[in-house]
């Protein structure tokens, strides 16, 4: 802690100095203005004052949490562990035990087992708390703001600072925190207890009247009360706030000197391992408490990618067509002689609904166009197939006779389609693209039945699709990238949720006062999260790469390398949230 100019004759006497504090949040809200205060050395400080006036923005000053805009502070205390903060919010481990909340912050101190185990009975025992065993989520509001006190003081710090321990508390659970107090004090500790309810400290030894930033009086209860010439602190308090009224405030604009911070011999230390195993300890516990939460989290991405192979890139199949064939039924057709021979009982019709149907389609025979319209519109087929009753012989036409081709026999060669195009993927890119192959590949054949090259069917163009490798699809380079997603998506989103949590609750505050920095909460995630990572990793790529027989292309440590880097950048990513 940084050395400042404190006479030592004070330092002897007191466990805290602070010397004309300023401390703005927003430029035009002053909350303490000038503030001096003195906790002398052992016994029971009341910080007295409204709701609002600052004594939350004062401890947290004290503890180390907050810069003063200017002004100093001394503390009787070099390292964390010397003092015990118990914040204005429970802000405990709610879905952890009692015992568990007590091996976490015993821990971050640096107490074994065995010290915390005893302690912890022995607080339990004083502050007449439940079984070691119980769930603090399912404590009552006055049980948690005790529990909150006992993990504050679990490592007999010798400076307690305890914000409105008494909070919410019925009287005789908050005189029996005033009579643990009073033991603690006796026992030599220095106590800085701040509360709204004015009779409680006349069981404290000083008293620091507080209002507007400023402390109005600093006594024992009994000399405030003889000096404001009252019966009880009550009175002494409302005189001595009304006296602040008309007295001519201290200005709010001062100029900032130096910002000031209160800082411990381990707040330059790079990493600490002791905090680091708290912390796992912590994860590990809530991690099996939520176990549910964490095998969703763990099986998300598996079963994300399962639908990813499912849903994505798979070829529609068993599509329903509907057919008007007005040239055959399609009972008797010969599938291997020359259509152009004239005894041949080849319908070409026939041949090219077959092969639709090895397509995996599913034509519907329906007697009229318009009966066939009214089943797409209905939805009971994607789309409409129309072959008029002289089809195959337009076509025979086409090559027998080119030059006396009427339009009309021109335009019965033709199968008329419509398409339900209200499912682009469907109209646009699987039927149309199989209607198209199935018809070149029965004129192919056709053609060659009748020992003719089939080439002079085709349209006078050649396109060759490439793949930079063999057997690799659009969904294979997908694959890679949702791969990639899932393994940054899941970290960030276990991060941030708990970073959130923890924020909200009050909990993160509380770890960084007691000395945990985010170097440590962070190292902890990544190393939980890695495990994960690898796990999830084997997972999806078993899915992928096996189930679904995507290639891979590369070395194994590569993918997993590549994995882990990215799910530590989404727990980085996820840790943001802190601000
Ligand atoms: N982070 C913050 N940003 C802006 N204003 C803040 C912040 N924290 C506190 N304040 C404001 O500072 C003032 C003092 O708050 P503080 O919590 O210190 O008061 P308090 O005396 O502890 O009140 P209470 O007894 O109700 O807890 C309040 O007006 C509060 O709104």
């Amino acid at each position: 802690m940084e050395e400042i100019e404190f006479d030592s004759v004070s330092k002897a006497k007191s466990s805290i100095i602070v010397r004309n504090a300023y401390k703005t949040y927003t430029p035009k809200n002053t909350i303490l203005n000038g503030l001096d205060l003195t906790v002398p050395a052992g016994g029971i400080y009341g910080l007295l004052g409204p709701s609002g006036c600052g004594k939350t923005t004062l401890l947290n000053c004290i503890a180390g949490q907050l810069k003063l805009d200017c002004g100093s502070i001394w503390i009787n205390a070099k390292k964390r562990s010397e003092i015990g903060f118990m914040p204005q919010a429970v802000s405990l481990h709610e879905s952890m035990s009692i015992f568990e909340n007590f091996f976490f912050y015993g821990y971050v101190f640096g107490m074994s087992s065995r010290a915390i185990q005893a302690r912890a009975i022995d607080l339990i025992t004083l502050l007449d708390l439940p079984s070691g065993h119980r769930i603090v989520g399912d404590l009552s509001g006055g049980q948690r703001r005790r529990i909150s006190m006992a993990v504050a003081i679990i490592h007999d710090p010798k400076l307690m600072i305890l914000d409105e321990p008494t909070a919410g508390l019925d009287p005789i659970l908050s005189h029996s925190v005033w009579q643990n107090l009073k033991q603690f004090a006796s026992a030599g500790k220095s106590i800085i207890v701040t509360t709204h309810y004015i009779q409680e400290v006349n069981d404290a030894d000083m008293v620091g009247v507080m209002r507007n930033g400023v402390i109005l009086s600093e006594n024992s209860p009994q000399a405030i009360i003889s000096n404001c010439h009252c019966n009880t602190i009550e009175e002494a308090y409302l005189l001595l706030s009304q006296k602040q009224e008309c007295e001519e405030k201290k200005t709010d604009n001062v100029k900032p000197l130096e910002p000031f911070q209160v800082k411990y011999e381990e707040d330059d230390k790079l990493f600490s391992t002791k905090k680091f195993k708290a912390v796992l300890y912590k994860n590990a516990k809530q991690t099996r408490r939520e176990y549910p939460f964490q095998i969703l989290l763990m099986f998300l991405p598996v079963v994300s990618s399962w639908f990813f192979c499912t849903a994505i890139g798979r070829y529609p199949q068993r599509l329903k067509l509907a057919i008007v064939n007005e040239e055959t039924n399609c009972n008797m057709y010969e599938r291997n002689g020359c259509f152009l021979d004239s005894d041949s009982n080849v319908h070409i019709s026939c041949l090219f609904l077959e092969a639709l149907k090895n397509k995996t389609y599913e034509p519907e025979i329906y007697e009229t166009d318009a009966k066939a319209w009214d089943g797409i519109r209905r939805s009971r087929a994607w789309g409409l197939l129309h072959f008029k009753r002289n089809y195959t012989n337009s076509l025979i036409s086409r090559f027998n006779m080119p030059h006396e081709l009427d339009e009309e026999t021109i335009l019965e060669g033709f199968v008329e389609t419509r398409l339900d195009s209200s499912n682009f993927i469907i109209s646009e890119i699987t039927l149309k693209h199989d209607l198209v192959t199935s018809m070149l590949n029965i004129l192919d054949t056709a053609m060659e039945n009748c020992n003719m090259n089939p080439k002079i069917l085709r349209p006078p163009l050649s396109i060759t699709t490439v793949w930079p490798s063999n057997n690799a699809n659009f969904v294979s380079y997908v694959a890679s990238t949702f791969l990639i997603l899932m393994c940054f998506s899941t970290p960030s989103l276990a991060a941030s949720l708990q970073m959130f949590s923890e924020k909200s609750q009050g909990i993160l505050e509380r770890m960084r006062i007691t000395g945990v920095s985010l170097k440590e909460i962070i190292s902890v995630v990544i190393l939980l999260q890695l495990i994960t990572i690898v796990i999830q990793t084997l997972m999806i790529v078993s899915v992928m790469f096996w189930l679904f027989d995507h290639p891979m292309r590369g070395h194994w440590v590569t993918l997993f390398s590549l994995a882990a880097i990215t799910g530590i950048s989404g727990v980085l990513y996820g840790k943001t949230f802190r601000d």
